[in-house]
């Protein structure tokens, strides 16, 4: 049994008596064990992990903003796909979850790919040209709190952070759901959007993932 206080670290402590460090697939395998079996998690998961995947091979993209870290599991999933020399840069305004996802990444070897920056998305979006040397990203990956999917698209469109081709994918759009931000990138003429229909992760309860590509 693991002893951590909370939930990210008992997943960490998981991973590092059961993992093994430098492999970026077996930590993906790892967390979704403990999710299975010890104690349930909201990572995007195995089944919506799979379209993920996907998506991000399509893409290739070598810039990726994910929006809410948690643990890492994403970020891990998405980096372990990535070309050499791309980076993602994930958001996270919890620091002891920021913490926690610094060390999944690290033992899964991602670390010079993957960045974590603490803070809040709003505070952090406006940001992050001056911070990094991007211009714009190629895919964005949102996770985070749902009534925030909407507001954080109209932002990154604000800050000049999309460009035409820029691809957004949102998890949870079914459920916990997010159904303003659905409304608006099916509607808006500066989106096309597709749903992926899926299950909430290690459930058999619906959910579904949203691609939305940005026309400019
Ligand atoms: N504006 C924000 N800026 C930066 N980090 C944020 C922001 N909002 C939430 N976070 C962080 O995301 C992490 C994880 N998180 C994600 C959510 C929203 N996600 C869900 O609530 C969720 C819920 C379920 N579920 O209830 O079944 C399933 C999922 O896949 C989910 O993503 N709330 N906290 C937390 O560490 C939080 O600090
Ligand atoms: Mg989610």
């Amino acid at each position: 049994f693991v002893t951590g206080r909370t939930r990210p670290e008992r997943l960490l402590q998981y991973l590092q008596k059961n993992g093994t460090r430098g492999d970026a697939n077996n930590v993906v395998d790892t967390i979704d064990r403990f999710c299975g079996t010890v104690e349930w998690a909201m990572n995007v998961g195995g089944e919506k992990g799979k379209i993920v995947d996907k998506v991000v091979l399509e893409t290739n993209p070598g810039t990726v903003l994910e929006l809410g870290t948690y643990c890492g599991y994403s970020a891990v999933r998405m980096g372990r796909l990535l070309a050499p020399g791309s980076r993602l840069i994930t958001l996270e305004m919890n620091p002891a979850y920021a913490k926690v996802a610094k060390e999944v990444i690290a033992f899964a070897g991602l670390d010079k790919q993957v960045e974590v920056l603490v803070g809040s998305t709003t505070e952090l979006i406006p940001q992050l040209k001056k911070k990094l040397d991007i211009d714009t990203f190629d895919m964005i990956f949102l996770d985070h709190w749902k009534q925030s999917y909407l507001p954080d698209t109209k932002l990154l469109e604000e800050c000049g952070l999309l460009r035409k081709g820029t691809v957004l994918l949102a998890d949870n759009v079914i459920c916990p759901g997010t159904p303003d931000y659905l409304q608006y990138v099916r509607s808006s003429p500066k989106y096309l959007s597709q749903h992926f229909p899926s299950v909430l992760e290690y459930t058999n309860a619906p959910d579904g993932l949203e691609k939305s590509v940005y026309l400019g």
